[in-house]
């Protein structure tokens, strides 16, 4: 009923600041867009399910997540899918990796000081009830 849609929509605004927060860090510019496969032909024999963070704004306006696990699922393919592309020892690899890493701990940092969890209970009980 109406309450939900007003819970969905501050949700959808409290991921889309997170997104667009995470878009304006220049060490995570790779993350920005889909990795490029005229650039990186193998990419998708490799990575099954490619995620960036446009693509996680486009989800958000689709109305693609009611609860803020089902975002950190899609956010987390952007750090692990750049960890399982990069494993080798050479300095680029290292060096995504590294960025990979910094952008899981900045999620998850901003996640555990911004979100409320009655907030997030919420949520999740929209989710049992659809
Ligand atoms: C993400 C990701 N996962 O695997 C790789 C590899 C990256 C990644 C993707 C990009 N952006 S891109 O796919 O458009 C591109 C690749 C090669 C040359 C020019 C552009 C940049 C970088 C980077 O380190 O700058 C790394």
């Amino acid at each position: 009923e109406e309450q939900e849609e007003d819970v969905l929509r501050e949700l959808r605004l409290f991921l889309r600041n997170i997104t667009e927060r995470l878009s304006l860090d220049r060490r995570f510019k790779a993350f920005t867009k889909p990795v490029d496969i005229e650039e990186v032909p193998d990419y998708l024999m490799v990575i099954k399910k490619p995620m960036d963070l446009s693509t996680l704004l486009t989800n958000i306006d689709e109305h693609k997540y009611i609860t803020i696990g089902e975002f950190m699922a899609d956010a987390d393919l952007i750090w692990k899918n750049a960890l399982e592309y990069n494993p080798d020892s050479d300095p680029m690899d290292r060096n995504i990796r590294h960025r990979a890493c910094a952008l899981k701990d900045t999620v998850r940092a901003i996640i555990r000081d911004e979100l409320d969890e009655d907030f997030e209970r919420v949520c999740e009980e929209i989710r049992e009830s659809r």
